[in-house]
């Protein structure tokens, strides 16, 4: 198998990460220094024995053991420093693999456990991202969640925060957390009130639930991006017009094998998806959580599915076509890229 990239060229890639959670992506060692300095109780005192409680090892049944993963780190998350430093410090990830843009999102509300307001949380969240962009020359922008579980009154005030943020950092909104139970029409206020304030959004959609989340997204809630979207294949139709419409799929392979959108690679279809013209981005979800990174993702897409590097460049290009950028901006990236390959092949 494979299609005969070398592996070292595949970390020197230049790369875009547009689905990064910040709290999957915590180091250990950051929240085992955090919570000491917190005086909070960790299950382990060392980066080793704390690992295996900060990822999914093995066997995980489904999204919402994944999602138990994250209760772990969120006390440590409640303080303005720790927001702020824990931005940066994903920004300092996506630079040991070459990323040269990345969209990393956060759910604000689940960091006002301490006191901190829904503005405090998310100035604290851009400001990390943007001394890393200065420190790393990674572009880094921020995307702020809306918990599907949470009542669409508290999501509302959210929309507003992040809206009083689009000059900051803050380019668009998302909807996440666990999908079955909670289809996406739930939230049809929240998402009009983005399009209200012209603030973009991208829905976690076809991950957990089947195409039936993805229509919601896409035809109720007229979303600009699907969170994953691997299940798109369940209804043609659909299917169809996500790439008319150029809609763009946020794929995380090695985090939607572990949640069981695919059982196994012979079934995951990106490579169908990619062949039949869809929008396909390749992305992490969450660094530690997952246990990956992007040149483990680009990995995946040569070994187990044959991708050549001119077509994991145009996965790149979709990146920045799927960005939420403006079209200057845009068009710089899309050199960049262009150029850093041409320099490789
Ligand atoms: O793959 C995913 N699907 C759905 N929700 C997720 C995924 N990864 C993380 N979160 C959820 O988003 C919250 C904010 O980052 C996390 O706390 C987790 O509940
Ligand atoms: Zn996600």
């Amino acid at each position: 198998m494979g299609s005969g990239v070398d592996k070292s060229v595949l970390r020197r890639l230049p790369k875009i990460d547009l689905h990064l959670h910040l709290d999957g992506s915590v180091r250990p060692q950051t929240l085992l220094e955090l919570a000491e300095a917190e005086g909070l109780t960790l299950p382990a005192a060392d980066v080793d024995r704390l690992l295996p409680f900060m990822r999914v090892e093995g066997d995980c049944p489904s999204l919402v053991d994944y999602l138990s993963k994250f209760d772990l780190v969120l006390p440590a998350m409640q303080t303005a420093y720790s927001l702020e430093r824990i931005a940066y410090e994903v920004v300092e990830q996506a630079a040991e693999h070459n990323c040269k843009y990345i969209e990393v999102r956060m759910g604000a509300r689940l960091h006002l456990q301490k006191g901190l307001s829904l503005d405090e949380v998310i100035e604290s969240f851009v400001t990390g991202l943007s001394r890393g962009e200065a420190t790393y020359g990674v572009k880094a922008r921020g995307i702020i969640i809306c918990m599907r579980n949470h009542a669409p009154q508290d999501n509302l005030e959210v929309i507003e925060a992040a809206a009083r943020f689009m000059e900051r950092g803050v380019v668009a909104v998302d909807l996440a957390g666990p999908e079955d139970g909670y289809p996406p029409e739930l939230h049809q206020e929240v998402f009009d009130l983005a399009k209200k304030h012209g603030l973009p959004f991208t829905i976690h959609a076809g991950e957990a639930a089947g195409a039936d989340s993805i229509y919601g997204a896409v035809v109720k809630l007229g979303t600009n991006r699907i969170g994953h979207g691997v299940r798109l294949k369940e209804d043609r139709d659909l299917l169809e017009r996500v790439r008319a419409e150029r809609i763009p799929l946020e794929f995380c392979p090695i985090s939607n094998i572990q949640t069981k959108a695919s059982t196994n690679w012979e079934t995951y279809p990106i490579r169908e998806y990619f062949d039949q013209g869809l929008l396909i981005t390749v992305n992490t979800d969450n660094l530690t959580v997952s246990d990956t990174n992007m040149t483990k993702e680009l990995a995946v897409l040569t070994d187990h599915f044959q991708f050549t590097l001119p077509e994991m460049e145009q996965i790149m290009l979709n990146s920045v076509e799927a960005a939420f950028l403006e079209k200057e901006e845009k068009r710089q990236l899309h050199e960049e890229i262009v150029k850093s390959f041409a320099e490789l092949l």
